[in-house]
């Protein structure tokens, strides 16, 4: 589409391609949970996925404390960071002259912690004006303007080069798109033995089909999630090559039941909780090779 709007800060923006996307792009405009803005307030790393790892029983102390809630929130926000390590582990040799593309960024969490650990430039596309604007005001606060940027942008139409960049990456991102557009999309700006690197969600092809919690967890965020199968076979077609596929469901599991006990619940964490466990439904990394 060749409309253009503008956003509050005079920045023209694209239209949204599809009417769906129009309404996702709404849903991040509104979106202020306070389970992630408190969280986010912990550091100053905003995130919009979840936590991965062991819970720290011992940091948490006693449940009638005074600071317990605080400390729960930092412990949950302690488990998201670390989901966002491990998803830039598996990103490969990057260095400082490399630019990353984090598609789906949302305000911008990982695009700072790329950018600390790598000294890379890193860009970001979001349906969100509100989201991009978030994320370049944390670059501003945090001086790293000239390295990391979000922009509003269709992550299956971006204007990085063919195989401009050295990594990208959907960090619970993926399930608002088709499989076969947005792979096709990161194998062209990919350059030939860079790494795509997913975290995702997705329905297990051994349990049949989408099961009643995978169906609210879709109409709860208004995503389409897919199947792992569909995950392999759309990167097969698109030139990305899994070097490794890690099932982090046992290692979200911890996540949820300690957020489920929190005063900042939001009513979805059921649904993860029974589809984790009746097997339904998977947390999975893959990472790819570009090939
Ligand atoms: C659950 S949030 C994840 C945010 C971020 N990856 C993180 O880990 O904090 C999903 C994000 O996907 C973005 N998104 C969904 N469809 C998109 C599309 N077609 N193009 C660009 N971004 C999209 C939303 O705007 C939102 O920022
Ligand atoms: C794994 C799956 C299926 C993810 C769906 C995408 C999604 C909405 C992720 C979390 O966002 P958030 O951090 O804004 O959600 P919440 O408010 O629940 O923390
Ligand atoms: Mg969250």
């Amino acid at each position: 589409m060749t409309t253009e709007t503008t956003t509050t800060a005079s920045v023209k923006i694209p239209a949204p391609a599809t009417p769906y996307q129009g309404d996702i792009a709404r849903y991040w405009n509104n979106e202020a949970r306070p389970v992630n803005l408190r969280l986010g307030d912990v550091d100053g790393l905003y995130h919009h996925h979840y936590g991965i790892g062991e819970v720290d029983h011992a940091a948490l102390g006693d449940p009638g404390h005074s600071e317990y809630e605080k400390k729960l929130i930092a412990e949950l926000h302690r488990l998201e960071s670390a989901q966002a390590e491990v998803l830039l582990d598996h990103l490969g040799p990057v260095g400082p002259d490399d630019t990353l593309v984090d598609a789906g960024c949302g305000r911008g969490g990982s695009m700072v912690m790329a950018h600390r650990r790598f000294g890379c430039k890193v860009e970001g596309v979001t349906l969100s004006a509100t989201q991009a604007d978030f994320g370049n005001r944390r670059a501003r606060e945090l001086r790293i303007e000239d390295h990391v940027r979000s922009r509003v942008c269709n992550m299956l139409d971006t204007p990085f080069e063919k195989g401009s960049i050295a990594a990208s990456w959907n960090n619970e991102s993926s399930m608002y798109v088709d499989l076969d557009d947005l792979f096709a999309e990161h194998s062209r700006f990919l350059r030939v033995g860079g790494r795509y690197v997913t975290i995702t969600g997705c329905w297990n092809p051994r349990y049949g089909q989408p099961s009643k919690w995978v169906s609210q967890i879709n109409a709860h965020f208004e995503c389409n999630i897919h199947s792992r199968r569909e995950y392999l076979r759309a990167m097969a077609d698109n030139r990305l090559v899994p070097q490794t596929i890690v099932d982090l469901t046992p290692d979200t599991l911890p996540y949820w039941e300690l957020r489920a006990t929190s005063s900042l619940v939001t009513g979805i964490e059921k649904a993860f909780i029974e589809s984790y466990r009746d097997g339904s439904f998977q947390y999975v990394l893959i990472a790819a090779d570009r090939v």
